[in-house]
């Protein structure tokens, strides 16, 4: 089913290719794998992991692509070569087009081409010791973007566009509750104006009822700045609730794909059947939550 699911997705990159007038695609994995040398391995393949294993992708402007798999699957993997944080063992990595495959995530941000990551767990991605107003210019000092005066107003207008009141620009992280420092982290990767957020669990972390609340803000930030976005989850229910396409992943490989409302309704593979019938017990026990 991978490989007939990979082969598809090959044959339409081929196909865009040959139309110069298809829109690019915002990132595009071009059949990567990911091995990692390990003490461990399997039997087959002693001291080495293959966390990504021939895997095809695409994301497109404006769209919500979700990447849901069980822990281990290697979604987290397929992330860093998304953003440059892993340079793939073999395959190539393009950004609009262009190929990026040996460059890092420091070399594609001088090259204008940027993609923030949203992590699970907000106290650990955020500077405890920084205020939030610091946490939100930092990235704009470091690539020198806006005079002092441009980034302040930057930072006021991230706080208003994350749902938190300006009140909060001078607390510390550990000052706040677990959402409102997820609010924070999404501010900031938003501060940059980035091509493309990457979100790996961002929900996961948090109370049941503040998921709703982060994934609703996602939602609505992607209407109103038309954020091409990559949504990281094991939790198939969440994933289905924001993204416009699906990859379902096992063992490194993409084992279904395509459009969230048919993978869901109509899922074809054995894997996919088994996180569905799987889900609904798994952390979303009153549906209401989400709507
Ligand atoms: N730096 C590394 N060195 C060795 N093995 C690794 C490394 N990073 C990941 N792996 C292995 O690669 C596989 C995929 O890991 P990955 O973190 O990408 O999966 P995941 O689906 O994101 O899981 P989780 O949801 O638990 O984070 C796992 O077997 C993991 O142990």
């Amino acid at each position: 089913m991978s490989q007939t699911s990979d082969a598809k997705a090959s044959a339409e990159a081929a196909q865009a290719a040959a139309s110069p007038a298809a829109e690019e695609p915002i990132i595009f994995l071009d059949d990567i794998s990911v091995v990692f040398k390990t003490r461990t391995g399997s039997l087959l393949n002693p001291n080495r992991v293959t966390a990504v294993n021939h895997l095809t992708l695409k994301l497109h402007r404006g769209e919500t692509l979700g990447i849901v798999g069980e822990s281990g699957c290697g979604k987290s993997t397929t992330a860093n070569v998304m953003c440059g944080l892993q340079t793939p063992t073999s395959g190539q990595v393009f950004f609009k087009g262009e190929n990026v495959t040996k460059r890092s995530a420091e070399q594609r941000r001088h090259i204008g081409r940027v993609i923030s990551v949203v992590f699970q767990d907000p106290a650990t991605a955020l500077n405890a010791r920084m205020s939030v107003a610091d946490q939100l210019l930092d990235p704009m000092r470091v690539h020198k973007v806006g005079t002092p005066q441009e980034q302040a107003a930057r930072v006021r207008e991230l706080i208003g566009m994350v749902g938190l009141p300006s009140s909060v620009l001078d607390a510390l992280p550990g000052q706040l509750s677990g959402g409102q420092r997820q609010r924070v982290a999404i501010a900031r990767a938003l501060s940059l104006s980035p091509d493309a957020i990457i979100a790996d669990e961002p929900t996961s972390a948090l109370d049941v009822s503040v998921r709703a609340q982060i994934l609703n803000l996602l939602m609505d930030l992607k209407r109103e700045l038309q954020l091409s976005m990559v949504f990281i989850s094991h939790d198939i229910q969440t994933v289905r609730y924001i993204s416009d396409q699906i990859v379902v992943m096992n063992k490194g490989q993409a084992v279904e794909r395509g459009k969230a409302s048919e993978v869901f309704d109509n899922p074809q593979d054995d894997y996919t059947k088994l996180l569905l019938g799987a889900a609904p017990s798994l952390l979303h026990p009153d549906p209401s939550l989400l709507s």
